[in-house]
């Protein structure tokens, strides 16, 4: 197989299949004022750009995680070496590629898509584990599924963001006539995933069906995940109408001009759909509950999480000091509280916009989100 990667004209990741498997991840720091990728040998360096925020995004977390195991377990000479020591133990195996996964795991905590993802290729590997039949290795056959599994997931990625995309957009135009705007907060765009993507995906399906009058993107701060990536994308793929505006002109704008829907990502959605997501989601959807505007949730099924019956239990992550006192320009010394998450309360989500189709709140505004199988 050769180089995969994302959708669009933004390449999220540089993925290279075959025997050898190579992975490179666009610095998403340098973007809009540079385009530059990074290598990833191994499962430290997936760790490393995902702390970091170089890559970021709840679906593209998960996915260079595990793509970052698929290269470390087979091109990796320093693991392929300890891998070598192991011999031809199926438990010591398991163990070796649970550790490293478990250590992955640890790199951010509220997006579930890692959580999820990680789940998943456990039960699969176990699943090979015993199907084995003592043709050739039990190590090629516990690495090559890690490489197709996890090559399965990069594929399954850009067909739920298209579904999702669709429904969302269909959704969003019951009962209008003309075209519709549309404000979104942080990036759910092709940078956040392996491309299309979640919410700006909603926005890209609306103007391949020539539907979209304007986007308009929230600066995000204090990364400023909008003003940086949201934009660029944006300006990239020349939506029509993209505008960015300050986070706290978003009611200003609800008042003064016709906002039809705001679209947001998720990075983790409950069982009753309260909905972890960036931070300023939250106050964005009671300025919009106050102007009567719908808020949508775009979130593939590797974004659930029924394990939480609500948004009380959700670990949110808090991002150092230094990175709020530096975009903020704040004096060294200032405290800080610098959450990178707010829970969104279910009465407050007109839908939840998944690969499977939309799913509407019961009449008391909860959810009843199904499970991530
Ligand atoms: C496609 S969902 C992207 C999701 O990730 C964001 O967080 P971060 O930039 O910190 O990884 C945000 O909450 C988005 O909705």
């Amino acid at each position: 197989m050769g180089t995969m990667t994302g959708s669009n004209n933004l390449q999220s990741l540089k993925y290279s299949s075959g025997d050898k498997p190579t992975l490179a991840v666009l610095d998403q720091l340098l973007i809009p004022h540079e385009k530059k990728y990074i290598d990833i040998p191994d499962v430290e360096a997936a760790w490393g750009v995902i702390r970091s925020m170089q890559i970021r995004g709840a679906p593209l977390i998960a996915i260079v995680a595990l793509l970052g195991l698929a290269v470390d377990l087979n091109s990796n000479a320093k693991t392929i070496g300890e891998l070598d020591a192991i011999k031809d133990d199926g438990d010591a195996l398991m163990k070796f590629i649970e550790t490293k996964l478990d250590y992955l795991s640890t790199s951010r905590p509220t997006a579930v898509n890692l959580f999820n993802a990680i789940a998943e290729l456990k039960g699969v590997l176990q699943n090979a584990k015993a199907k084995f039949n003592g043709e050739g290795t039990i190590r090629g056959c516990l690495c090559k599924a890690v490489v197709q599994h996890t090559e399965f997931m990069l594929e399954r990625d850009v067909q739920d963001n298209r579904h999702i995309g669709k429904f969302g957009a269909e959704e969003i135009l019951k009962g209008k006539e003309g075209k519709v705007t549309i404000m979104t907060i942080c990036n759910t765009g092709s940078l956040a995933t392996a491309g299309y993507g979640t919410a700006l995906g909603v926005a890209r399906a609306l103007q391949e069906m020539d539907k979209l009058e304007s986007i308009i993107a929230l600066e995000t701060r204090p990364y400023n995940q909008g003003s940086r990536l949201t934009a660029f994308e944006i300006v990239e793929e020349k939506m029509p109408g993209g505008t960015l505006i300050c986070d706290s002109a978003a009611g200003a704008m609800m008042r003064t001009k016709k906002i039809d829907a705001v679209v947001v990502g998720a990075d983790r959605c409950c069982a009753n759909g309260d909905t972890a997501n960036k931070i300023g989601t939250y106050n964005v959807s009671v300025v919009a509950a106050g102007h009567g505007v719908p808020v949508y949730v775009a979130s593939p099924f590797t974004t659930l999480d029924v394990s939480l019956t609500n948004g009380d239990g959700i670990t949110i992550e808090e991002r150092p000091s230094n990175e709020l006192i530096s975009s903020a320009k704040a004096p060294p010394s200032i405290n800080c509280w610098n959450p990178a998450f707010d829970v969104t309360p279910a009465k407050f989500i007109a839908g939840i916009i998944t690969e499977k189709g939309v799913i509407l709140p019961e009449a008391d505004g909860s959810f009843d989100v199904p499970a991530f199988v």
